[in-house]
C-alpha cells in the first residue's frame, strides 16, 4: 500500500499493492488494521456503488452535514473518472481549495475524502462505476450540494456535463454557508 499526501492536508491517495499472476491480479482494497497503523482509524458502515452510463457525467459536489458527516474512501470499479474534493471547513487555510485525481479500474488508486470536504467526479469512460465506503449512513436531511462549476475546478472537459436535477440547481460556493469548522489540535479555528 502506497500512501501519498495531496495538496489538501488529510486528503490522501492510497494505492493498494496488486499481486499479478496468470489469472489477473489480487489486491486488498481495504484493510482496517493496516490503515490504523498508518494513523487512519476509520469505521466504515456503508458501501455505495453507482454506475454512470455516459462520458461527461458529473455527480457532485456533495456533502453530508453534521451529525451525519461522512469520511469516504473512493475507488473505481469499472471505467475511469476524475475525482474532485474541495475544502469547505470554515477557517481552514485551504478553504475553497480543490484537488483532483484520475481514478480508474486500471490504476486501482483510491482517494480518502475526510469530513468537511465536498466530493464529486466526472466520468471519463462509458459505463463507469464508482465504489466508496462511508463512515456514516445516508441521511437525506443532511444531504447537501454545491454547484460543480462554482469552485474554480478544472474538470478538463469542454462539453455540457450530464447532471441530476438536484446538482444542476445547487447553490454556488460563494452563497454556501458551510456547516463545517476547521479543527486544529487545540480545537476549532473559528
Ligand atoms: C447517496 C445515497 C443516495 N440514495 C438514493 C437517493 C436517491 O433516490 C438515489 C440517488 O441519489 P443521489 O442523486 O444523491 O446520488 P449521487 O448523485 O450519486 O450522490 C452521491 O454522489 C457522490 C459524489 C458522493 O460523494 C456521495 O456521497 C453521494 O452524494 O439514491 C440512497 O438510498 N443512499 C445513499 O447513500
Amino acid at each position: 500500500m502506497i500512501i501519498e499526501q495531496t495538496n489538501l492536508p488529510g486528503v490522501v491517495i492510497l494505492t493498494p499493492t496488486r499481486f499479478g499472476d496468470a489469472r489477473g491480479f489480487f489486491s486488498e482494497s481495504w484493510n482496517k488494521q493496516r490503515m490504523a497503523e498508518h494513523g487512519f482509524d476509520l469505521d466504515f458502515v456503508q458501501d455505495n456503488h453507482s454506475m454512470s452510463a455516459e462520458v461527461g457525467t458529473i455527480r457532485g459536489l456533495h456533502f453530508q452535514s453534521p451529525p451525519h458527516a461522512q469520511d469516504k474512501l473512493v475507488r473505481c470499479g469499472q471505467g475511469a473518472f476524475f475525482d474532485v474534493v474541495v475544502d469547505i471547513r470554515k477557517g481552514s487555510p485551504t478553504y475553497g481549495n480543490w484537488t483532483g485525481l484520475e481514478l480508474s479500474a486500471e490504476n486501482g488508486k483510491q482517494l480518502l475524502v475526510p469530513k468537511g470536504f465536498l466530493h464529486g467526479f466526472i466520468t471519463r469512460a462509458p459505463m463507469t462505476e464508482i465504489i466508496y465506503k462511508c463512515t456514516d449512513y445516508y441521511a437525506p436531511d443532511c444531504d447537501g450540494a454545491v454547484h460543480w462549476d462554482s469552485c474554480g475546478i478544472d474538470w478538463q472537459f469542454d462539453g455540457t456535463p450530464i447532471l441530476s436535477a438536484k446538482d444542476a440547481a445547487a447553490q454556488s460556493l460563494a452563497e454556501f454557508d458551510s456547516p463545517f469548522v476547521f479543527e486544529t489540535a487545540e480545537g476549532s479555528a473559528g
